[in-house]
């Protein structure tokens, strides 16, 4: 964005925690405290939880990156996925969707991301301040899940052509990795049409160019359906 604000990350990495430790632990709840959770890969199109209401926006410090590994969501043991996750980076900032979830949702909701994002997806909590899109709304503070470099599912940087024909072979309990790649890149289209985002376009773009060379779609793409919730 053009007027970036000054990066804020907000405290030192906290170690993985529990569902009600993350509660309290990263956000000291009050009575009637709504919790924001900030999504830039398949949150942004499956949140999987209840919300409130949804802001579009980005968070600043850190770069999106298909650099992740994922055993069982879109990939497995054999040809893992690769998804996204947060890279740090004081220049960049990334565009996703954050999500006010009600004080007596908060609960239900750490304990179902913990699974699918802490136990299944190898991702930890952090907290960062989140940039609403609209101008005349504050920032806020929001959990933010991100798979670090230590992570052992990290896969790290590859070429676009790499990460397309890993991404087009690929395939997990949630679906085939291709649908990852495009609904993020569509969020993307939709909702930040003025965000330059070239490491996911153009992963899109190799991706849709190994597709053309097997002439075929695989037919499980049909995103003619609307995502899942
Ligand atoms: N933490 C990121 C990435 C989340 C993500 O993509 N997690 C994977 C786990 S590896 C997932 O839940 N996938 C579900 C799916 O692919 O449908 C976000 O905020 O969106």
């Amino acid at each position: 964005s053009k007027s970036r604000p000054s990066c804020h990350v907000i405290g030192p990495k906290p170690p993985s925690v529990t569902p009600s430790e993350q509660q309290t632990h990263v956000f000291p709840m009050k009575e009637k405290e709504t919790l924001w959770i900030f999504g830039y890969g398949s949150l942004v199109w499956k949140p999987g939880f209840a919300y409130k209401r949804s802001k579009v926006g980005h968070i600043t410090g850190y770069k999106r990156r298909f650099w992740h590994g994922d055993e069982f969501h879109r990939g497995d043991k054999i040809k893992p996925g690769r998804v996204a996750t947060l890279v740090q980076d004081p220049e960049a900032c990334t565009w996703g969707v954050a999500y006010e979830v009600s004080s007596s949702e908060i609960e239900g909701s750490l304990q179902y991301l913990h699974t699918r994002e802490v136990l299944l997806g190898g991702y930890i909590i952090t907290k960062l301040q989140f940039f609403p899109k609209e101008k005349d709304q504050e920032p806020l503070l929001a959990l933010v899940y991100i798979a670090t470099s230590d992570n052992p599912m990290y896969l790290g940087p590859a070429s676009d052509t790499d990460i397309a024909n890993q991404i087009t072979t690929c395939r997990g309990s949630s679906g085939h990795n291709i649908e990852y790649l495009v609904r993020l890149a569509e969020f993307m289209r939709l909702c930040c049409p003025e965000v330059e985002d070239e490491h996911l376009f153009s992963i899109e773009a190799a991706v849709l160019g190994v597709i053309k060379l097997c002439d075929q779609l695989p037919t499980c793409l049909d995103f003619s359906q609307p995502a899942p919730n």
